[in-house]
Order: structure tokens, then C-alpha cells, then sequence
């Protein structure tokens, strides 16, 4: 198929060891999104380039490169082309990219673009950190005492989508083997009864634990907190739990605390002690609303994660402004955690804050911290003001409700 990408002028980031090679003028593929992506995305390219241009004066410049996904991709690539092989082979060999939300119509013929993107390159963390932006409007009483990072299993779980649908023979037939085979006497209703499977390996919850631990390592933070459901689903909650104090034990030499089954590890870099402990999930829903300071890195699996990540948001602003990436063994791809929002498609009215703060992300990751500070200066300058988006203007005293693309004028101007 011939490319329907236009490479402009600039170079690859390509992986140097553990870390990346980053160019003056690096190529950072993006795809705009669906609904409000139209919206949120020309307002991060705007803010990004004017923070990039300010820290370096002219030194560095972002090359931005448009790739293809969701509706606008079956525009460009025809009628049931989602997802095309030229976007993901791209996404590889860019290495960093940055994404607005995709649609999945609920009962709809495409299951998640997302999920299918983080599947197909192996994007194994969903990083979500959560803190308050002095300002913001908040239903809590102390926002600012929530300060937490989620590692979200982001491969596994009834997440990944294997799942048959009621009254197919494919349903029936998983259904006749856990009875017949398997010895299943648990399901209520054998007929007309859709099925699912959660694979959640050893493997998998390893690699997620250490990634967090690592965070929590490089970034002086003092505990990291299992969340799962492993008093119900031993063998998958459960063992995520039991794995990751395995990881603790065997690559941290974690000593339990009393009776454990609580550890603490030494942070190399500082001597310090970092907690490694559990909570079940319905607990840490509360816990987070009553005793947030109490958290920390937080590794959790992928459908409690995405729950997780909605709710802690909330508490500092709402997903207007959560962001998020997507991040494998070398590729990253950041992204807005919120949906394409259809209701405000075009209106230039949403809160373009979580793709920005997600690009800060990203300029973090290039080590471009200069700019990435100044996105955050911005952010801040620009809650302070009360000029703001709908969602916040809503919610706070004497603000006045700005459009998308003036949220993002306002950052450039308190940069
Ligand atoms: N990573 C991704 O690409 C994701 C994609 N999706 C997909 O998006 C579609 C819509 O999902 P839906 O469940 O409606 O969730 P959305 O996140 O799209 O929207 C839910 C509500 O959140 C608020 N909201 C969302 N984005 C913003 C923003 N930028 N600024 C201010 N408020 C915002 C709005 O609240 P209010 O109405 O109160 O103003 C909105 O109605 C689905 O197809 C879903 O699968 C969903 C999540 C993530
Ligand atoms: O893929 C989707 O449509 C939803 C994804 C989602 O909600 C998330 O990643 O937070
Ligand atoms: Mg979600």
C-alpha cells in the first residue's frame, strides 16, 4: 500500500542502551483522535512548540509527523480501516509518539483501538500520575494531599478482550468445556450467557511491579501499593498480589515488616526505606477519598487501573486534565486518558489540559525538562488566573469560562 504519511524534515529518536537518543528536530508522530481530539490536539501542538521555542530559543524544534487512527483513518485509508499497519509500523520506529482519545462504540464491530495499540506494541505500563494543581476545583476537602502514580497493567486481564457473545457457538462451546471438562458448576445461567477469560500472568504482573518499583526507586517516593481483588479472584488478583511481593523479595532483598505481608526494600540511591504493600480495591476506593497521603506508586491490573485512574482523577480536577502513557520495553505513546467526549466535538470547548500535561510527560521523557517545566508553569499561571474551560469555570468561584484553544493561549502566556 503506498504511504499516505508525509515525513517532514527532521530525525529520528532512536533507543541509545537504557535511554534515547534524542535529536535537536526530532520527528514525534501524533494521531489527532476522534471527537474532541479535533479540538485538544492542535491546542497541546500550539502550547508544546511555544515551550519548546522559549527553553531552547530556537535550538530545538518539535518535527510533528500526522499519522492515522480511528475514523479519520477510514477516511484516509478507506471505509473499515481503523487501524493501519502504516500507524503502527510508524509508532515503532518513531519511538515516542503522542495520541488524542479513539472511539469504541459499546457493541459496535471494532473492539478497543486502544487496547489493540497497546496490545500490538507490547505498551505493557499505563503510567497515570495524579496531583493537584493549586486552584482547581476539587470535591474533596484537601486535594493536595493526593500525590500518586498508577502502573496499570496495561496487556492482561478481562481487559484484553477475550470474550465470546451469548447464543454464539463459540459461547456455547466454552460453556459445554468448563462443565463438562472442567467440572464448573459456578454459572448462574448456562444459556444465552456471554463469557470472558482473564489471563493475568507471572510474567506479565512482574514486569509491571518492577517497572513501578523502579519509579518509585528513581523518583524518592516511599511506598508502592498492590491494589487488587485477591481475596475473591485468588488465582489472578491474588497472584498479581503474591507476584509482586515476589518481586520485592527476590530482585529488591524485601524484608518483611512484623508478621508481613508488608516489605520494605532499600532505596539504592538514598538508604531510605520504601514500602511495598497491598490493598483490596474496594478498600482502596475509599482509602483514597479518606487517607490519600497514604498513598503512593500504586501497581494495579488493567481493569481496576482504568477505574483507578477516573476516580483519583476526579479528586484534583476530573479527566479533563489527567494525563497518561502508554509505555513498553522501548516505544512510548502518550496519551489524553480521557474518551473523544462526541457531545463537544468541534465546539473548541473541553479542557485541553490532559493531552498538555501528557505532552509534558513526553518532553520529561525526551529529557527536554526545560520545557517541560514551562507547560507546567503554564498550567499553573493559567488555573491561578481563573480563565478556564468549562469543567473548571463550572466549579469555581469567580472564574471565567474560556474556549479550548484560549486555555492554551493562556499557558503560553504564564509561561
Ligand atoms: N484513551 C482513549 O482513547 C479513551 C477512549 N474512550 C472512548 O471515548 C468514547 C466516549 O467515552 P465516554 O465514556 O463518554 O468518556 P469521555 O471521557 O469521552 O467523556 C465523559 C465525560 O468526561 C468529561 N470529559 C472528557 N474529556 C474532557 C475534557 N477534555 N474536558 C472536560 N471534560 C471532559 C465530560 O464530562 P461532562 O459531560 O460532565 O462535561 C464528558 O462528557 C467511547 O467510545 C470510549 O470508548 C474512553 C476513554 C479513553
Ligand atoms: O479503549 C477505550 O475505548 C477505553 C480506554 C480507557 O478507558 C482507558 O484507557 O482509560
Ligand atoms: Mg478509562
Amino acid at each position: 500500500m503506498t504511504s499516505k504519511v508525509v515525513v517532514p524534515a527532521g530525525a529520528k529518536i532512536t533507543v541509545q542502551g537504557n535511554g534515547l537518543n534524542v535529536p535537536n528536530n526530532p520527528i514525534i508522530p501524533f494521531i489527532e483522535g476522534d471527537g474532541i481530539g479535533s479540538d485538544i490536539t492542535p491546542a497541546m501542538i500550539k502550547v508544546v512548540d511555544a515551550a519548546v521555542e522559549k527553553a531552547y530559543n530556537g535550538s530545538k524544534k518539535i518535527s510533528w509527523m500526522e499519522i492515522y487512527a480511528g475514523e479519520k483513518a477510514t477516511k484516509v485509508y478507506g471505509q473499515d480501516v481503523w487501524l493501519p499497519d502504516e500507524t503502527l509500523d510508524l509508532l515503532k520506529e518513531y519511538v515516542v509518539s503522542i495520541k488524542g482519545p479513539l472511539t469504541t462504540p459499546i457493541g459496535g464491530g471494532i473492539r478497543s483501538l486502544n487496547v489493540a495499540l497497546r496490545q500490538q506494541l507490547d505498551l505493557y505500563i499505563c503510567l497515570r500520575p495524579v496531583r493537584y494543581f493549586e486552584g482547581v476545583p476539587s470535591p474533596v476537602k484537601q486535594p493536595e494531599l493526593v500525590d500518586m502514580v498508577i502502573f496499570r497493567e496495561n496487556s492482561e486481564d478481562i481487559y484484553a478482550g477475550v470474550e465470546w457473545k451469548a447464543g454464539t457457538p463459540e459461547a456455547d462451546k466454552v460453556i459445554n468445556f468448563l462443565k463438562t471438562e472442567m467440572g464448573v458448576t459456578k454459572i448462574r445461567f448456562d444459556k444465552d450467557c456471554g463469557i470472558g477469560v482473564k489471563p493475568v500472568s507471572k510474567e506479565g504482573t512482574q514486569r509491571l511491579v518492577k517497572a513501578a518499583i523502579e519509579y518509585a526507586i528513581a523518583n524518592n517516593r516511599k511506598s508502592v501499593t498492590l491494589v487488587h481483588k485477591g481475596n475473591i479472584m485468588k488465582f489472578t488478583e491474588g497472584a498479581f498480589k503474591q507476584w509482586g511481593y515476589d518481586v520485592a523479595r527476590e530482585q529488591y532483598n524485601g524484608e518483611l515488616i512484623g508478621e508481613g505481608p508488608w516489605m520494605k526494600i532499600k532505596n539504592p540511591k538514598t538508604g531510605e526505606d520504601i514500602v511495598i504493600k497491598d490493598c483490596i480495591a474496594d478498600a482502596f476506593l475509599q482509602q483514597i477519598l479518606l487517607r490519600p497521603a497514604e498513598y503512593d506508586v500504586i501497581a494495579t491490573l488493567n481493569l481496576n487501573g482504568d477505574y483507578m485512574s477516573d476516580a483519583l482523577a476526579a479528586q484534583v480536577g476530573g479527566i479533563g486534565i489527567a494525563p497518561g502513557a502508554n509505555i513498553g520495553s522501548t516505544c512510548a505513546m502518550f496519551e489524553a486518558t480521557h474518551g473523544t467526549a462526541p457531545k463537544y466535538t468541534g465546539l473548541d470547548k473541553v479542557n485541553p489540559g490532559s493531552i498538555i500535561l501528557s505532552a509534558e510527560m513526553m518532553l520529561r521523557h525526551m529529557g527536554w525538562n526545560e520545557a517541560a517545566d514551562l507547560v507546567i508553569r503554564g498550567m499553573e499561571g493559567a488555573i491561578k488566573g481563573k480563565r478556564v474551560t468549562y469543567d473548571f469555570a463550572r466549579l469555581m468561584e469567580g472564574a471565567t469560562e474560556i474556549k479550548c484553544s484560549e486555555f492554551a493561549d493562556e499557558i503560553i502566556s504564564k509561561m
